[in-house]
């Protein structure tokens, strides 16, 4: 009892320290918002005070000046410039209005980031009827959107393919009042290859910071003073460059000390203001940046052979939804395929763990299970995404089109079943829970071979504890073991997990729609893991893949034939390097 009031004791006070790490000590409207807005904020959103993030950001972007704000995952970045944009734009002498154009854009990576936006947005506006929001992305009607453009849309949210699209089919598209451009979660744009598209989006709107390059391109309204706004919560080279092209003189909002070493003079003129940080400190961000991320995670890994991985899974949702009925955990998956196969096996898989012949077959996870991934249609998308938000519990399956910017709330854990291969994506994946000082975990699979992936983690100030496996698989009741015997048994062999390979690989084989599911889900799963790049391919090899381990993570019995080229090769060289080795130990032996 006394042991249990400590810890409440203690977590209480954990979390009254997130929450002031968190929020500002100051109100909205000492920011300089206008009192209206400083309601709706309250009313729709429910925010009582700013974020830190909000606080600082805030009254640097009432002031006009160029920004870049780097913070955690979760800290409240969408209001940061949200906000303050509205405030300009409710204060125009003469109200704007739809003839006006676009006044202002937010660029977004993905269609679902693009719908939250635009979902905030309609919030703060609702008292300012005469600033009209709108969005257009990727997979909407094109002529509806050319519809809306056409009426005019004060503050347009998108996605750059689209919006470049628009920019240069749409003649009645009106952007020359445009006055900022705000890049919301500027890695992930660059890194899913919009870099191109992007900076002919910064031509065509003439807000290049780069005065040789503007000059006769510029199709902006010279009198109109522009503003742009770069979030990001990682920082790169990338992210440099854009910086670098796309902002004159930014404040810097949220890089610390050791940040702010990594910022060049060279990339920023001097008179750049870094809030509360000397400015001799400036250098380029270097690869080996340290990220942010919510003090309050607990970050694990999972050292699991590959063909104990998929029961190794299963348990840990069990364990989860058992403890905690009423809660949302995100499992990441490499592949589209392998959410298919996994959301079709949780969706249909029966087990009993007793086993009596009376007892009823039950579902093996009782939990409400979603999936998201890119190749599911555009509607789909939109209800997984809406529906996960409105559960208080459920599980959803995705690949990486979750991992960034998206605002689940009340996400308590995080699996990162398939590694993530940059660090990058580590930070954004677990940036889904631990939102906003709220408590949240994580969970990284590695296989015994690809540990060294800590130690690139650790380059990044990233560390993680061991995950308690032994514990969760004797708390399984009917096979727990004795301690002693306990010790000896390897993963592989513990009774509970062979049981429930068994009965995962029965039931697969026997459901021909599953089992194909599985094959396709085993095939690009070994075409993503050939795919690590660089410093990564060490440590996530290919050839030291077991394929039959592999297909029994995917519940198949046998391992499924494979037709892709690359992997072919990779699998005929380890063979022959394999052979090599044979031939050289038999010459030694033969010599001895
Ligand atoms: N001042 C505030 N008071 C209470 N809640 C807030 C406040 N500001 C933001 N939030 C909530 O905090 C959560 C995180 O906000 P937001 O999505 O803007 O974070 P973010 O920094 O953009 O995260 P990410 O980097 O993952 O995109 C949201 O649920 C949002 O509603």
């Amino acid at each position: 009892m006394e042991q249990n009031n400590k810890n409440n004791g203690r977590r209480l006070k954990a979390e009254n320290k997130n929450s002031s790490e968190v929020f500002a000590s100051c109100s909205f409207s000492s920011l300089g918002l206008h009192p209206t807005l400083c309601d709706q904020l309250k009313e729709r959103l429910g925010f009582e005070v700013p974020t830190q993030v909000q606080a600082q950001a805030i009254p640097v972007v009432l002031s006009g000046r160029h920004v870049l704000v780097n913070a955690a995952t979760g800290t409240g970045k969408t209001v940061a410039y949200l906000a303050p944009i509205i405030h300009l734009l409710q204060e125009y002498d003469q109200r704007i209005q739809r003839t006006d154009g676009t006044l202002a854009l937010v660029l977004v990576p993905t269609r679902e980031l693009c719908m939250q936006v635009y979902e905030i947005l309609q919030k703060l506006l609702h008292r300012f009827h005469w600033i009209v929001p709108g969005y257009i992305m990727g997979g909407e009607n094109r002529s509806k959107e050319k519809a809306r453009l056409r009426k005019g849309v004060s503050i347009l949210v998108a996605t750059p393919g689209r919006l470049l699209d628009h920019l240069k089919n749409t003649s009645s598209f009106l952007h020359t009042n445009l006055r900022w451009i705000i890049f919301d979660e500027a890695d992930r744009i660059l890194e899913l290859g919009y870099g191109k598209d992007i900076e002919e989006i910064i031509n065509c709107l003439g807000t290049r910071n780069d005065k040789s390059v503007s000059k006769g391109t510029s199709a902006g309204n010279p009198k109109v003073q522009k503003q742009n706004l770069l979030l990001s919560a990682t920082l790169n080279d990338k992210v440099n460059h854009l910086a670098n092209i796309s902002l004159e003189n930014p404040v810097m909002i949220g890089l610390d000390d050791k940040m702010l070493q990594n910022v060049s003079h060279k990339h920023f003129s001097l008179e750049s203001d870094v809030l509360g940080v000397a400015e001799e400190s400036r250098k380029m961000f270097s690869s080996s940046e340290e990220y942010k991320l919510p003090a309050q995670l607990v970050q694990k890994y999972i050292k699991v052979p590959c063909g104990s991985r998929l029961v190794v899974l299963l348990s840990i949702l069990k364990d989860l939804f058992e403890k905690e009925a009423s809660q949302k955990v995100v499992v990441f998956f490499s592949t589209c395929d392998a959410v298919d196969f996994h959301y079709s096996l949780l969706s249909e898989f029966q087990w009993s763990t007793l086993k009596s012949e009376t007892e009823l077959r039950q579902m093996f996870l009782r939990c409400k299970t979603l999936r998201l991934h890119g190749n599911m249609n555009h509607e789909d998308r939109k209800t997984t995404f809406q529906m996960f938000k409105t559960e208080k519990s459920a599980l959803l399956l995705s690949t990486d089109v979750s991992a960034r910017g998206l605002d689940f709330p009340k996400v308590r854990c995080i699996i990162q079943y398939d590694s993530p291969g940059e660090a990058t994506e580590y930070v954004h994946r677990v940036g889904r829970t631990a939102r906003l000082g709220e408590r949240g975990d994580s969970v990284l699979f590695l296989q015994p071979v690809e540990v060294d992936y800590l130690k690139d983690l650790e380059k990044h100030g990233v560390t993680l504890t061991e995950y308690p496996l032994q514990k969760l698989l004797s708390s399984f009741p009917l096979y727990r073991l004795k301690p002693q015997v306990n010790k000896f048994v390897s993963i592989e062999m513990h009774p509970w997990l062979v049981a429930l390979q068994r009965a995962l690989e029965s039931f697969v084989s026997a459901e021909p729609k599953v089992k194909k599911l599985a094959k396709d889900a085993f095939s690009s799963w070994v075409r993503a893991y050939t795919a690590h790049r660089g410093e990564l391919k060490r440590i996530f090899m290919v050839k030291k893949l077991h394929l039959g381990h592999v297909a029994k993570s995917f519940a198949l019995k046998e391992q499924p034939s494979i037709v892709n080229k690359s992997i072919q090769k990779h699998l005929k060289k380890r063979k022959r390097d394999d052979e090599q080795k044979v031939k050289s130990k038999k010459r030694v032996i033969s010599k001895s």
